[in-house]
């Protein structure tokens, strides 16, 4: 069995981090994993992709060509069809060993996972090729400290949950930049409940007037969907990064093997000489 974990979110929200950080936590664990950068717009990394997509188009290939002549935006959806249309070469480039863990390091589009398809299709080509897939969406926990962007961030994982349909987790990412104050108000939020997520929509205004009643309809289909959980990472926590590593390892049944390998039914008991006693 292969597994991976692909790794996505909004720009800036810590992936690469993220990526670099887990390798590093399965290394420590004697268990390498390898990381592949689906990032044609990567810069800068502190880890080394076994595969790179920039090797085979990079942003400025889809920005420079006379033709094409892409934005940002619209060449890194170019580039990850492109990829999609090449996919011998990434076949290749992945090999085939049986055993293999990769992390995939995705762009910061977030378009990508709320609605486009061709993640969907990086997801089915994996797991055509014998992959036990999920979906890691990293959100910044900076940008969820408060109720209507809390409401806003799990309406995005939501679409992301319903477009991929893969397993998936939310992990609340730099945990380690918030305050103390910030945490607690944070903490209240991650057992989803519509009042305590509504608490911060102003209703004596006159937006808060009009929109509560939309809004407390949107907490209440959060609650309804009962789907959207955040797992809260602390990078410099090797205890956090653990936890969330097995809620994974589950999702995907990685180490299911081994656990079954660790206890051997087969070895004789001594005391049993005619091996009846098992049955007893
Ligand atoms: N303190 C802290 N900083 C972080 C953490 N994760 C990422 N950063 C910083 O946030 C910035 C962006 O991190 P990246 O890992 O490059 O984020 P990304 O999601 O890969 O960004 P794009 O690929 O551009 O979308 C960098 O300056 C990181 O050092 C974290 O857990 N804690
Ligand atoms: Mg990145």
């Amino acid at each position: 069995m292969r597994y991976a974990q692909l790794v996505m979110g909004p720009a800036g929200s810590g992936k690469s981090t993220y990526c670099s950080a887990i390798a590093q936590h399965f290394e420590n664990e004697r268990n390498p994993v390898t990381i592949v950068n689906l990032d044609p717009a990567a810069e800068r990394f502190d880890y080394s992709p076994t595969v790179d997509i920039r090797e085979l188009i990079h942003i400025d290939d889809a920005m420079e060509d006379e033709l094409l002549h892409f934005g940002p935006n619209g060449g890194l959806v170019f580039c990850m069809e492109y990829l999609m249309e090449n996919q011998e070469w990434f076949k290749e480039q992945l090999g085939d060993d049986d055993d293999d863990y990769i992390i995939f390091d995705l762009p910061g589009q977030i378009e990508l996972y709320t609605h486009m398809k061709t993640i969907k299709q990086l997801a089915e080509l994996l797991q055509n090729w014998g992959f036990n897939v999920c979906s890691v969406m990293l959100v910044d926990s900076q940008f969820m400290v408060d109720g209507p962007k809390f409401i806003s961030g799990t309406m995005a994982a939501l679409s992301v949950m319903i477009n991929l349909e893969l397993p998936h987790i939310n992990v609340l990412s730099k945990m380690d930049l918030l305050s103390k104050t910030a945490r607690k108000h944070l903490d209240n939020f991650l057992e989803p409940d519509p009042r305590a997520l509504l608490s911060d929509v102003k209703s004596n205004t006159a937006w808060g007037k009009k929109y509560c009643y939309l809004s407390k309809r949107i907490g209440q289909m959060i609650e309804d969907y009962s789907l959207v959980r955040f797992v809260p990472l602390n990078i410099k926590d090797e205890n956090s990064i653990a936890d969330l590593q097995l809620t994974i390892s589950t999702m995907i049944q990685f180490g299911e093997d081994q656990d079954v390998r660790m206890t051997d039914f087969d070895q004789p008991d001594p005391e049993d000489n005619d091996g009846t006693e098992a049955f007893d």
